[in-house]
């Protein structure tokens, strides 16, 4: 007797031995808080339509207002609400909704979803690899406790929930060249430990409680318009600007350090495909999902290709080496390519053209005014 209801308890049945989804539901209280009327939505009419009512989290970063840009695309310019604490610049207030929103205030975090009939949520905020390691405790709070506040969040309301993974979450005991999906995860800073936290825990609530949960280990991300937010592969980004800016380049690791990346419009695409994809076509709910991988040194000569009197010198940083050193240096994204049809764009030199061309405008543009 005692046995049957400690089993009920947990919510399983004793005549199939299989989980029912009793909810990790939060005591329910009604927030102070609420969404002031002259906030920047842009009248977003609710009525129901097959968009899904979109929420982002940590969205002013160097990947949110693509991702916004992008789902608003697809969905509707009012189908996509960014958030963030941080206050937005005007070009993208007035682009769409945005609303404040701190991924550690949990109360505030269900009014959002309520009041707006959120039904995707993709969760941007994180300390990277780099800056997590400057302040871990706000780290460990914000990647792991506001992490349990989205996934009790998306639960409580049936959310389909993406959360973005990384490199990072591997280490040095994992094999690195390459790395496959399932293997030793073991890393060594607090922001893979958390993100091998959140794969982890993402896919408990899927397989305990139904979370329609959603995640992919992107590569280092390299972007032209928006710039990154402290992590070890962030060179890659500002070598474009120095490049056009004054032809040479002090890099922060070393000229052989080789590590995974990504075009920011393939990683973009990838994640929509992968919430768009039938969740039968899913084998796994976390999976690797790659494009390149290069070196310092094989960048520069890339660089170098366009920019004839470019110049790389390297400084090494020992705490952005150390970690670079533990990652994988090329990632296997077999599983991704099979299972909902992933495939890249953008390879080494489609990826310097892009930035180089955009950066190149810009500079034009900054010399003429
Ligand atoms: N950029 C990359 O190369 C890369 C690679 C792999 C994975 N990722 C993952 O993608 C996601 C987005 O990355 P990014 O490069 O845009 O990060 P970023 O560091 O540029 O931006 C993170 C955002 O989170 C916000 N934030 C911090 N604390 C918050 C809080 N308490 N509540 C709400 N928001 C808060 C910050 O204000 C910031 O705007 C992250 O989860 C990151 O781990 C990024
Ligand atoms: C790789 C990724 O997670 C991030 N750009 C970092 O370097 O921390």
């Amino acid at each position: 007797m005692l046995f049957i209801r400690m089993l009920r308890r947990v919510g399983l049945s004793p005549a199939c031995g299989c989980w029912t989804p009793i909810l990790p539901v939060r005591f329910l209280g009604i927030s102070p808080r609420q969404i002031p009327a002259d906030a920047n939505f842009h009248s977003a009419s609710f009525s129901d339509t097959d968009h899904p009512r979109v929420l982002i989290t940590g969205g002013l970063g160097q990947l949110g207002v693509g991702l916004a840009n992008l789902l608003r695309k697809r969905f509707g310019k009012d189908s996509v609400i960014l958030s963030d604490i941080r206050k937005p610049p005007d070009h993208v207030f007035h682009s769409g909704p945005f609303i404040y929103s701190d991924i550690l205030d949990y109360k505030n975090l269900r009014e959002i979803v309520v009041n707006n009939r959120i039904t995707w949520l993709f969760h941007y905020s994180a300390l990277l690899s780099a800056i997590g390691e400057a302040n871990v405790s706000l780290a460990r709070a914000v990647n792991i406790t506001g992490l349990h506040n989205i996934l009790d969040v998306a639960v409580e309301h049936n959310l389909r929930l993406f959360v973005p993974s990384t490199i990072g979450a591997f280490g040095p005991t994992s094999p690195r060249n390459p790395t496959p999906d399932l293997c030793i995860q073991r890393p060594r800073t607090i922001y893979g430990v958390s993100k091998v936290h959140a794969e982890l825990m993402g896919e408990y609530y899927h397989y305990r409680y139904g979370l329609d949960f959603r995640c992919l280990r992107y590569p280092g991300i390299i972007s032209a318009d928006s710039q990154p937010g402290g992590g070890t592969t962030d060179y890659a980004v500002q070598i474009f600007h120095d490049a056009t800016k004054h032809g040479k380049f002090e890099c922060n690791l070393e000229a052989r350090t080789r590590l995974p990346m990504m075009y920011i419009d393939d990683c973009l695409r990838a994640t929509l495909e992968v919430m768009e994809a039938p969740a039968e076509s899913l084998s796994m709910r976390t999976y690797n999902v790659s494009a390149m991988s290069f070196t310092p040194e094989e960048l520069a000569q890339e660089v170098l290709k366009h920019v004839p009197e470019f110049q790389i010198t390297y400084n090494v940083d020992a705490v952005r080496q150390a970690i670079a050193d533990g990652w994988p240096m090329n990632f296997d994204d077999s599983n991704a390519r099979k299972d909902w049809g992933w495939k890249h764009d953008f390879d080494l030199p489609e990826l310097v053209t892009a930035m180089l061309n955009f950066h190149g405008s810009e500079t034009r543009v900054a010399q003429a005014n």
